[in-house]
């Protein structure tokens, strides 16, 4: 390696960061003359990559250590070749944009708060992480948009590099995938395309019901995909459904990326909404009150993007007229999303929900029948009434029969009681909830 070079490196690779530094920097190998360095990156991918973020940090590290002698190419190829160069990149720093996107340091397991709804996909991701290509190979992460499955991954790819700052871990959207194979396809650069993903130590693929319909781009990610687990490198999926749901989507395909830990995350109970909001703001260095949480946390029971933008929406007006962050004041911000909230969801709608997914009558819900048939869908129903709209416990029993507000607030915490106890309450809940949050 090349003296100059070598320096180059040293100081290149305290000001860049770790896994960029390995990924990008270090797999350059330098050809040195009087008048240049020519920089041979094994793949157009590296290439373009180096050429979009690192060349001119490159360019300035080599002008100090040559005094302004040396001029810098980059091209594609390798020292050992004697021919170095098929394929020159013409194309200015900054035109092209084709290479996987880095991680978001902020999806951290530590910022990811657990509950019950996303308990056993956090466990596994992290025994994942601990052990690269041992523990789960693939892992599935699905479940319904804005549940926090792309964080989950990156905190995945995150700890990886914590522990290993020079693993390969490469994140991108299915959709990219397809992108950058049409394109290598067009550049004939196709087995470039295939070795660069062949060759990482972790691979996340974020929302892969987009390879649905693209039979190519499946049929290249399946032998991508096999010789990753061959190897047994780390490939780490999302998707928004189970993967034997997706249409368009190979059976080949379906069956394998079941084989390895399928995890679900669901969409989060009231109490996770509240701390996650309250994690959040801690973020920003704010402290939410918790019934202030709790209140943003009942009016916004969708997926917790929706919750991320509320609590934005909050802190930003707060910020902006200097108030203090009240109920009262989170009722005036939100004040829109809840008036609309409470358009699509209101009693009548919970009772009629509920009453179908029961197979019982609307009127049951209000009725004096006693039969634990009927009074377990009453409960339920009073408490998604409490955990869905604004009414107070006393209009809820009025709701159901005129009953008295005590009868409301002991169906509530009888249903708390029995979500812990009872697995298959908690998944009826938990269905009636989504169902009614959407
Ligand atoms: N349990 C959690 N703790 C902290 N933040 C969370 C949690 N769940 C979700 N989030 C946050 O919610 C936002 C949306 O999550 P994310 O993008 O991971 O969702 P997703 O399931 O990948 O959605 P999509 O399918 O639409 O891509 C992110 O900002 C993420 O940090």
């Amino acid at each position: 390696m090349s003296s100059i070079w070598n320096n180059c490196l040293s100081k290149l690779e305290n000001e860049i960061s770790g896994s960029d530094f390995s990924t990008w920097i270090r797999p350059l190998q330098a050809i040195e003359s009087d008048e240049q360095i020519k920089l041979l990156a094994p793949n157009r991918f590296v290439l373009d990559w180096v050429k979009e973020h690192h060349f001119a940090k490159i360019e300035e590290t080599i002008y100090e250590f040559s005094n302004g002698t040396l001029n810098l190419s980059l091209e594609i190829g390798s020292r050992n070749s004697s021919v170095a160069t098929a394929a020159k990149v013409a194309k200015p720093a900054g035109s092209q944009k084709s290479s996987p996107n880095f991680l978001n340091k902020a999806f951290t397991f530590d910022n990811f708060v657990e509950g019950k709804s996303n308990q056993l996909a956090r466990a596994a991701s992290m025994q994942v992480s601990e052990n690269i290509g041992k523990a789960y190979n693939p892992l599935l992460i699905y479940g319904s948009s804005g549940l926090g499955k792309t964080h989950m991954m990156h905190a995945i790819g995150n700890a990886v590099l914590q522990k290993n700052p020079s693993a390969t871990v490469v994140y991108l959207h299915s959709e990219k995938f397809v992108q950058d194979m049409v394109k290598a396809l067009q550049q004939n650069s196709i087995n470039a395309f295939k070795e660069f993903y062949r060759g990482v130590d972790v691979l996340l693929i974020d929302d892969i019901q987009f390879f649905a319909g693209k039979e190519r781009s499946q049929e290249e990610f399946f032998h991508t995909f096999n010789t990753l687990l061959e190897k047994k490198h780390q490939v780490i999926l999302t998707c928004d459904k189970y993967p034997k749901e997706i249409i368009g989507l190979e059976d080949r395909l379906k069956s394998r990326f079941g084989w390895g830990l399928p995890v679900l995350i669901e969409p989060p109970d009231m109490e996770t909404r509240a701390a996650i909001l309250m994690k959040k703001a801690a973020l920003v260095n704010i402290e939410l009150a918790q019934d202030v949480a709790f209140f943003i946390a009942k009016r916004i029971p969708s997926n917790v993007r929706d919750l991320e933008g509320a609590l934005r929406r909050v802190i930003a007006n707060a910020q902006f007229t200097g108030r203090e962050i009240t109920i009262e004041f989170t009722k005036e911000a939100l004040h829109d999303l809840i008036s609309l909230q409470d358009k699509l969801v209101n009693i009548d709608n919970i009772q009629k929900t509920v009453a179908e997914y029961f197979k019982i009558r609307v009127a049951d819900l209000s009725s004096k029948n006693r039969k634990q048939s009927i009074t377990r869908p009453r409960q339920m129903a009073m408490c998604l009434a409490r955990e869905l709209t604004s009414h107070s416990f006393p209009e809820i029993g009025d709701a159901f029969g005129g009953r008295d507000h005590t009868t409301v607030m002991n169906a509530c915490k009888r249903i708390a009681e029995l979500k812990e106890a009872d697995n298959k309450i908690a998944e009826d809940y938990s269905n009636l909830l989504r169902t009614l949050s959407h």
